[in-house]
């Protein structure tokens, strides 16, 4: 369970007296999913929200970047959940320290296992958030991108083969090659760069949530179709799921369009988004606190993604 900071039921009710409208505090739970900021399901006798504080892997300076994303993205019709305004109009908050935030409540849940049908919604979904950030002017580096895989590489260190013997060596390797072959003349425009399954909210197929956008950043747009391959076309082990891959970037390309360019980067964009996520998973393996209410994500779920795109070059053709 990601939750980090306690919120004492005195300062969240201290909390939605700032708001007008949100009604009186009836119950907050600690959510069971994510393991970057902490998550509160909150029911008032008026309405469910979201509450979030930030926390390690979130710089507070990113949040107006973050938070006008959202309103854009809202405006132009997506489902995305805006950050609720107090009654002064601000937005981010203190609470227990941290930078917090009262988050509109999006129905749906997220698929464990994706049918091909709902990878194909789901990728037009991202489709869909491109072509709306494509006149976004905000701007924000990746700060997780291709420049900063080795220095988190080498943070881990050797500590990376008590994860797995000869883990160290393997992604070393792995990773000259990315960068080697990294395209650097591919379009960019704002992108999620974390689209995972437990960050789209579904109802059957259709999609009716898009959350979690605190890694948004300027980046390659195939790199966001790279992170969703990953995530979507792979069980939660990291075997392949049949039709899922393919279905995805079908309903990506129809909603967005792919170039060819853009299509025959997908092997190295997939292989180093694999990368990332085995990197931040590993450092979260090796460092996460003792005390902390999080289930740490499998590393090695990543590593075998890594092995199945170099064994499989013909995955996009
Ligand atoms: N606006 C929302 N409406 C409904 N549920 C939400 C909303 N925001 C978050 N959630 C729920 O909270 C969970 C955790 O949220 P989120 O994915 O933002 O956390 P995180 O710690 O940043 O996760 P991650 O590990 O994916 O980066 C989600 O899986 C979802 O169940
Ligand atoms: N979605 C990521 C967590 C955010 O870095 C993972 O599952 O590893």
């Amino acid at each position: 369970m990601a939750v980090y900071t306690h919120v004492s039921a005195e300062a969240l009710s201290a909390f939605l007296r700032r708001y007008d409208g949100v009604g009186a505090l009836v119950s907050a739970k600690g959510i069971a999913e994510g393991v970057e900021n902490s998550n509160y399901l909150v029911d008032t006798d008026r309405a469910r929200f979201i509450l979030t504080l930030y926390e390690k892997r979130v710089d507070a300076g990113d949040l107006p970047f973050f938070l006008d994303l959202l309103d854009h993205l809202a405006a132009r019709g997506l489902p995305v959940p805006p950050a609720i305004r107090d009654r002064d109009g601000v937005a981010v908050q203190q609470l227990e320290g941290r930078p917090a935030c009262l988050i509109r409540f999006l129905a749906g849940v997220s698929v464990t296992r994706p049918t091909p049908a709902q990878a194909a919604t789901a990728g037009a979904a991202l489709g869909a958030l491109h072509r709306a950030a494509a006149d976004f002017s905000g701007t924000r580096a990746n700060s997780l991108g291709i420049a900063d895989w080795r220095p988190l590489l080498e943070r881990c260190g050797g500590d990376l083969d008590g994860i797995a013997p000869g883990l160290y060596a393997r992604v070393d390797g792995a990773l000259a090659a990315v960068e080697a072959d990294w395209p650097h003349d591919l379009p960019t425009s704002v992108i999620h760069a974390d689209l995972f399954p437990d960050n789209v909210l579904m109802l059957g197929d259709s999609v009716t949530g898009l959350i979690d956008f605190y890694f948004a950043c300027r980046d390659l747009r195939a790199y966001d179709v790279a992170v969703m391959h990953g995530s979507w076309a792979f069980d939660p082990r990291g075997e392949p799921l049949d039709g899922v891959g393919a279905a995805l970037l079908a309903g990506y390309a129809a909603a967005h369009g792919l170039s060819d360019a853009e299509r025959a980067a997908l092997p190295v964009l997939a292989r180093g988004a694999a990368l990332r996520f085995l990197l931040t998973r590993a450092w979260d393996w090796l460092n996460t606190p003792a005390d902390a209410l999080v289930t740490r994500k499998d590393p090695l779920a990543y590593l075998r993604r890594l092995d199945w795109y170099d064994a499989h070059p013909e995955a996009f053709a």
